[in-house]
């Protein structure tokens, strides 16, 4: 059993991955599709971050594999529809860098208040520039969140508790945190915010999101931060904003297209703006973040592979079964069409098995049934379950 893991994932991933038995291959880089393509034959597992792209060609060239952990929050670099036609399990992380963003963010917003990032750049210089002139205190000032999800709710509370008047736009419905206040539309937030946080997610419905319309709509002087997705902000129409002077400043950490390697060239429209903060994409990087990301990925990685259980795919349909598989434990994924139960415990019946415990939860066309029985199914009723119309794979545990 081999695990590939991509672009310096945490070695607590290793650690668990190994004493589940894989044997582990570690690549500090991402990979370009082709050689991803080269490198998955043989291998179940496949660990990335939001560098590489799983593209259907990846998952359409890859004969031995299982699931793709993504050690990160986004899965929008995964194609998860041609990895669930295949039947390969996709996992992330949903939660384990959301604070680490939040105090990335509010790092960022006070340094960009208080003019950090040229003062800091003057003193540098060797010029002493000690001025209160457009620096601002954030207690009392409105920040506007777009995406109220994970990261940005933990963000209202932790904002609210500095002073912020928070409000909010999301697209779903959101309970507001605190004291913060829901807005009916973007335009009603840009009107009041003295600083607007993007923190929607990377569904290919938000390229281009944010344009030069919305920089016109944010009040003169606010500042802007994107910590979000690259591809969901018009850059060339932030600087042209930031030239101008109607936005003040800005903290940017993602970009449309990102270095593939440590220490990888990196340009932007925005590189040389003395009122710009810009980080390599390291919202989710820190120690704590990376550790508990790298167990809890691995984790799911391996329950999925040798357990059966399914417990937070993003892309298959949600089976929890009791913790330790019984020997006798059968796993089917299969296209949502009636009559496969029908079937599948007519194939219990006649192997003379009797069902223990059955578990069943649907998804976009896919069911997945997990059934521990009082025998191992005999060898002709598993292959009649694997040879059916209806299945996607069946696997014993
Ligand atoms: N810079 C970094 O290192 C990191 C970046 N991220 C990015 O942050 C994103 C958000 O993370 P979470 O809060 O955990 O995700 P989430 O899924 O909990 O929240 C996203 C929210 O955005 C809302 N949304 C999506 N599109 C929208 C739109 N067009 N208008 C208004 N609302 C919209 C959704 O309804 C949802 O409530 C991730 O998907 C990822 O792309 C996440 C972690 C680290
Ligand atoms: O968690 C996410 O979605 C991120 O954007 C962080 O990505 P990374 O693991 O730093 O490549």
């Amino acid at each position: 059993m081999k695990a590939l893991l991509l672009e310096n994932i945490h070695p607590a991933a290793v650690e668990t991955l190994e004493a589940r038995g894989y044997e582990v291959e570690l690549r500090p880089g991402s990979l370009s599709e082709d050689e991803l393509i080269a490198a998955l034959p043989g291998v179940q597992l496949l660990g990335v971050r939001s560098n590489t792209n799983v593209t259907a060609k990846v998952l359409e060239s890859a004969p031995d594999l299982v699931a793709v952990g993504c050690f990160c929050i986004g899965t929008n670099q995964v194609d998860l529809k041609t990895a669930a036609a295949k039947g390969i399990g996709v996992f992330n992380a949903p939660y384990s860098n959301t604070r680490s963003v939040v105090e990335l963010v509010i790092a960022e917003i006070i340094a960009l208040a208080r003019r950090l990032p040229e003062k800091t750049q003057r003193m540098h210089e060797g010029v002493w520039d000690k001025s209160a002139k457009g620096s601002h205190e954030v207690r009392g000032r409105t920040l506007g969140i777009v995406g109220y999800g994970n990261i940005g709710t933990q963000l209202s509370t932790v904002a609210e508790a500095l002073g912020f008047n928070v409000v909010f736009y999301d697209s779903a419905d959101r309970p507001a945190h605190g004291t913060a206040r829901r807005v009916r539309s973007l335009k009603e937030l840009l009107e009041v915010s003295d600083v607007v946080s993007l923190h929607v997610d990377g569904r290919p419905g938000n390229a281009g999101f944010f344009g030069a319309a919305e920089f016109a709509a944010m009040k003169p002087r606010a500042l802007f931060i994107n910590a979000s997705r690259g591809m969901v902000v018009d850059y060339e129409a932030l600087r042209d904003h930031l030239v101008s002077g109607h936005i003040a400043g800005a903290a940017v950490d993602v970009f449309p297209a990102e270095p593939k390697a440590q220490g990888d060239p990196f340009d932007s429209v925005l590189r040389g703006l003395d009122n710009v903060i810009l980080t390599p994409h390291i919202g989710g990087s820190t120690q704590e973040a990376q550790e508990e990301i790298g167990w809890f990925v691995a984790e799911k990685l391996a329950r999925f592979a040798l357990e059966g259980s399914t417990a937070l795919s993003v892309n298959l349909p949600a089976v929890q079964p009791p913790d330790l598989p019984t020997g006798r434990r059968l796993g089917l994924l299969h296209h949502n069409v009636p009559g496969v139960l029908a079937d599948l415990n007519a194939t219990f019946a006649e192997a003379g098995d009797n069902v223990v415990d059955q578990l069943l939860s649907t998804k976009d066309g896919l069911g997945y049934v997990v059934i521990d029985a009082a025998e191992p199914l005999s060898t002709a009723a598993l292959d009649r379950l694997r040879a059916a119309e209806y299945a996607v794979w069946a696997r014993t545990w």
